[in-house]
């Protein structure tokens, strides 16, 4: 049966081809009529869930997920059996710094492949922080003209940052372009050619080589105008984004944003209670 957008979509530009033809609507077979219908409505859900991610992402609260290293390898096992799997063999691997890069290192370990680049799009700052648009830090150093790329990234979210890859890979003129992903959120606006998982309800996902960044952006977060004590802060933590953190792992992070002149602790009663640095 048909399940996805994609599919769908194509079936009912299909329609809309024979209606260009001069076949009435109503002589359309029912199947593409439908179709149409559900394209339209698939569409619309797709650029709503798309802005919902934006706004939970925007907020103080939302549920996180803390992906380990182990979970990383299997899904890129998983993600480069897909890429084999379809015969699709490129000339060059693209990975999109900096969450693709650990992803396209080990697909291209899985697919026993060696060309392997990479280019930087920034479309977070710390901790979830999105920025008005994706933006090309450092663009692909290579000439890629003529050539069959396959482009890979950890995460879709909106989908911006693969839609803005593909658009500055096209104009590069390679032979073809493909988008593999470890985890690709419904809620993007972008699918990508191959995915290892779909993430049908929205969390943040916080990768092992982003890890340290995103929970001191969301410290820093909690802390805000607010003197916490660590446990209050992993309370707040528990209690905000769902996530269970030691207080060694916390500790060492809170000491790091003090160093960097971030925050400031204080001691009172016994208890080290940390602010934000005025
Ligand atoms: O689909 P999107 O909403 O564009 O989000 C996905 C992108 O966001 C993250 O990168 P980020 O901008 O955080 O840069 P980083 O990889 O250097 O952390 C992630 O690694 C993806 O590239």
């Amino acid at each position: 049966m048909i399940n996805s957008l994609d599919k769908i979509i194509k079936l009912a530009r299909k329609g809309f081809y024979f209606s260009l033809l001069g076949i009435r609507q109503f002589a359309l077979p029912a199947v593409y009529k439908t179709c149409i219908k559900k394209a339209i409505y698939l569409t619309q859900e797709r650029k709503i869930q798309s802005q919902q991610s934006r706004c939970r992402a925007e907020k103080d609260s939302f549920r996180c997920e803390l992906i380990s290293f182990n979970e990383v390898l299997r899904l890129s096992r998983i993600l480069a059996r897909k890429i084999k799997a379809s015969g699709y063999m490129p000339d060059l691997i693209v990975a999109i710094g900096r969450g693709g890069y650990v992803p396209g290192r080990l697909v291209s370990d899985f697919l026993l492949f060696n060309d392997l680049t990479s280019m930087k799009i920034e479309h977070y700052s710390r901790a979830a922080d999105m920025r008005e648009e994706a933006r090309i830090k450092f663009p692909i150093p290579v000439e890629i003209t003529g050539k069959k790329i396959l482009i890979i990234d950890d995460v879709t979210d909106t989908g911006e940052t693969l839609n803005l890859a593909v658009d500055y890979v096209l104009n590069l003129n390679p032979a073809s372009v493909r988008t593999a992903v470890l985890q690709h959120k419904i809620s993007s606006n972008f699918t990508p050619d191959f995915y290892a998982q779909k993430i049908i309800k929205w969390r943040w996902i916080i990768y092992p080589w982003a890890r340290y960044e995103d929970l001191a952006g969301f410290a820093e977060k909690i802390i805000q105008n607010w003197t916490l004590d660590l446990s209050q802060i992993i309370a707040e933590f528990k209690h905000r984004y769902e996530l269970d953190l030691k207080e060694t792992e916390l500790l060492e992070i809170l000491d790091d944003l003090a160093e960097r002149g971030e925050l400031e602790s204080t001691e009172l009663d016994n208890r080290k209670l940390w602010s934000l640095k005025q």
